[in-house]
């Protein structure tokens, strides 16, 4: 690991996961040596779907860079056609109850994490970023999308109820009719359109020209105290997070409910025959 990291330095970036545990092959933690700035890179083939484990690597990533004393955290994707594909779908269907309830536990903590990072977070929208991909750019202070992709939560297209932390997440980008009429479509927008409603910050023409953007937008709080940052930031975000900070067993119980209903489970059983129909044409 030293010795790794030793190297690594020379070039002027410090590697963090290298030698970590296998949850680190999900994710890739990569920090700037001079701007101190972290990517953290969704690693899990085809499309970053999140199962219960990329959800665990993507929290157990954030903790480690808060940790690490970076400025910020860039989100971004090692593939080049998909930011996230959003929650595995499989993980939804017929679903072993113990699974289920850890899978769900991990993205209220994960959604938590990168809601709520002490640090400034920016997403570099190198894909499309569907449903949980899209609250996961959501959650981000700062976004910016590569032309040609899609973004957007179309939960109620495959019979989901939304719950209301994905609600506030949309809701801490965009104002309140859009967010309604969005979810309740199920809209998902292509890159120009996400620009004209502000869902997305900028637009790049590249990978490199998107995390370039993301740490201007990063570098723009150097002059502000990083504890006063994060404690406002705690502040002005607190509301929207507190149905997950003060009664996550209730939206759990809630979610979990939902899932299992025969409503859900058809709808998904429809939706997923789709997906994979469209492969055999
Ligand atoms: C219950 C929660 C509360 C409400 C919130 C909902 C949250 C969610 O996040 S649910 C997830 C919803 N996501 C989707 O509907 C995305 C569906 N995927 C796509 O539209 C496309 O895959 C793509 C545009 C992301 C990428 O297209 P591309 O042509 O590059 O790849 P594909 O050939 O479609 O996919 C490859 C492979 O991966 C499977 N797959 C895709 N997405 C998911 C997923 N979310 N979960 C599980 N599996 C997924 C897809 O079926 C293909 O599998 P095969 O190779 O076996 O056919």
């Amino acid at each position: 690991m030293l010795r790794s990291q030793t190297k690594l330095f020379a070039l002027g970036k410090r590697q963090l996961c290298r030698s970590m545990s296998k949850s680190c092959d999900l994710t890739l933690v990569e920090v700037d040596d001079k701007t101190g700035i972290a990517t953290l890179t969704m690693n899990k083939p085809p499309v970053n779907s999140c199962n219960l484990e990329m959800m665990r690597a993507l929290k157990d990533s954030m903790k480690q860079i808060e940790g690490n004393k970076s400025r910020g955290i860039i989100l971004t994707s090692s593939n080049n056609k998909v930011f996230s594909s959003g929650l595995d779908l499989n993980e939804l269907r017929n679903p072993e109850q113990e699974r289920l309830v850890a899978f769900w536990k991990e993205l209220q903590e994960m959604w938590l994490t990168l809601y709520l990072s002490n640090l400034p977070t920016a997403a570099a929208i190198n894909g499309h970023a569907l449903a949980v991909g899209c609250v996961m750019a959501s959650a981000c202070e700062y976004r910016v999308m590569l032309p040609g992709f899609t973004i957007g939560i179309h939960a109620t297209k495959f019979g989901y109820v939304v719950p209301p932390f994905i609600v506030n997440s949309y809701l801490s980008v965009l104002p309140r009719p859009v967010v309604e009429r969005a979810l309740l479509q199920g809209k998902i927008f292509s890159t120009d359109e996400a620009q004209q409603i502000n869902l997305i910050d900028e637009v790049a023409n590249s990978k490199e020209e998107a995390l370039s953007k993301c740490a201007s937008f990063i570098g723009s709080f150097a002059e502000a105290n990083p504890v006063a940052r994060a404690l406002t930031k705690r502040q002005l975000r607190a509301e929207f997070a507190r149905t997950l900070l003060d009664e996550p067993e209730a939206e759990l119980k809630e979610s979990l409910e939902y899932i299992t209903s025969p409503l859900f489970q058809d709808s998904l059983d429809a939706y997923l025959a789709k997906l994979k129909s469209k492969n055999k044409k």
